[in-house]
């Protein structure tokens, strides 16, 4: 079990680390194990509990994490939640209020690194949910044991160890934990999921083995992510922020690598957190292979001469005003001419068709109407100053935040 949280950590393990712990046998194993590597490594343990205020009990367990860390040498932070609106899921609100404290104290802390004491079981009752869900391969392989978030790399050390190991492991350190009484309350998903893994022990399927299936899927999805990777660089170009395929080259490929393909095209364009759903993008597929358009998540694919561009909708964007030190659409910053003075009166807006038809060289950036519709323009109340993808405005640039290579980047960072 040791082994597992060194081959989490090594060769480099990071000098601070947080940890998450709620005061349940699993993070509080995460803990007693994260501070024996610690005390071998050039690296400090940070520990830290949020207080949801939801339970009778759950100052008393904050407290009890407080003693322990105490007892350890461990500094420990006990973040206060007061928020639920009474809308939504209270579950999900409390989860979604956690990871934002644990943000904003992971960069309080200075701390790149967060561990979170997820086990084998809750890999393995993820993976029961999935399936109810009809999953693909990407959510088939499960809770990654390492993924970039926010700007914190959060760990889970303990996907492969079982519950039943850690609490014996706790005992055999002599750690006390306590029981979070809402794992036994039959209304949420995941209970019933784990209750469901009880009965499935006939078949050999156990937590540890889901785990290990999940693990080989994230295998498995690592290779359709490289391929997609090399599909693209192969085949695609940007343009003006838009993706632009080679259609033949790609309505060719597997069905999995183009619905891969556009979904990257698609959250690199929206900024959107989770790709599309399947059907959506589905259905996009099947508009351009009969040579249509089609619209998801606020862009737009459309067949052009042999091409395939993906770009913003118009409508998306219509009414969206920055400031000019300020990134526009999520994505793009204007840089004036270097002679230009500071002007305050300007601001960046979607250079639209009342934009465009001041643009008489536009034809001549080889770029499609409907894309240059939904790019950066610069006005100053409703005259257009400059319109640098559409060739007016002299030494504008429109540049994107994240280059043109976060398009490429963005397939392989899983
Ligand atoms: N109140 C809490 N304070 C600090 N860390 C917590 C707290 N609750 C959960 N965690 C951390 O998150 C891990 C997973 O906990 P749990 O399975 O209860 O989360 P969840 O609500 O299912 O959400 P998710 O699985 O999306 O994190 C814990 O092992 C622990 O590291």
């Amino acid at each position: 079990m040791t082994g597992k949280v060194s081959d989490a950590l090594l060769p480099h393990p990071p000098e601070r680390i947080g940890v998450a712990v709620s005061g349940g046998g699993d993070s509080m194993a995460l803990l007693q194990l994260l501070h024996r590597f610690c005390a071998t490594q050039v690296c400090t343990l940070f520990a830290v509990t949020v207080d949801h205020g939801l339970r009778a009990g759950a100052v008393e367990e904050a407290a009890l994490v407080a003693r322990h860390c105490a007892d350890l040498g461990i500094e420990h932070d006990i973040l206060k939640w007061h928020g639920w609106d009474g809308s939504g899921n209270l579950q999900n609100a409390a989860r979604t209020a956690r990871y934002g404290l644990m943000v904003d104290w992971a960069r309080t802390r200075g701390l790149d690194h967060v561990a979170l004491g997820h086990t084998a079981d809750d890999q393995a009752e993820t993976l029961l949910m999935r399936l109810a869900r009809r999953a693909g391969v990407d959510g088939l392989s499960g809770m990654a044991p390492r993924r970039l978030h926010d700007g914190i790399t959060w760990l889970r050390p303990l996907l492969g160890v079982s519950r039943a190991e850690l609490r014996e492991y706790l005992r055999s350190e002599g750690v006390v934990w306590v029981e979070d009484p809402s794992n036994e309350d039959e209304r949420f998903e995941r209970i019933r999921a784990r209750q469901t893994l009880a009965a499935l022990a006939p078949l050999g399927i156990d937590a540890e083995g889901l785990s290990a299936v999940a693990a080989n899927l994230s295998q498995a999805r690592r290779a359709l992510d490289w391929q997609t990777f090399l599909a693209a660089r192969d085949m695609a170009e940007i343009h003006a922020g838009a993706v632009v395929f080679d259609r033949r080259r790609l309505l060719i490929l597997p069905d999995e690598i183009q619905r891969r393909l556009l979904i990257g095209a698609l959250n690199w364009i929206s900024g959107a957190p989770y790709p599309p759903r399947r059907g959506a993008v589905s259905g996009m597929i099947k508009a351009l292979q009969k040579g249509q358009a089609g619209t998801v998540d606020g862009c737009h694919a459309r067949p052009n001469q042999g091409r395939i561009w993906v770009f913003r909708e118009y409508d998306k964007v219509r009414d969206s005003r920055a400031a000019l030190d300020t990134p526009w659409d999520g994505r793009w910053k204007l840089r004036p001419p270097a002679d230009v003075p500071q002007n305050e009166t300007l601001h960046v807006g979607p250079l639209g068709g009342a934009g465009l038809t001041q643009c008489p060289d536009w034809r001549a950036t080889g770029r499609p109407h409907a894309v240059l519709l939904s790019t950066p323009a610069i006005w100053q109340g409703d005259a257009l100053i400059a319109a640098p993808l559409a060739g007016m405005g002299g030494n504008w640039q429109a540049e994107l935040l994240d280059g043109a290579e976060g398009f490429f980047t963005a397939l392989l960072s899983h």
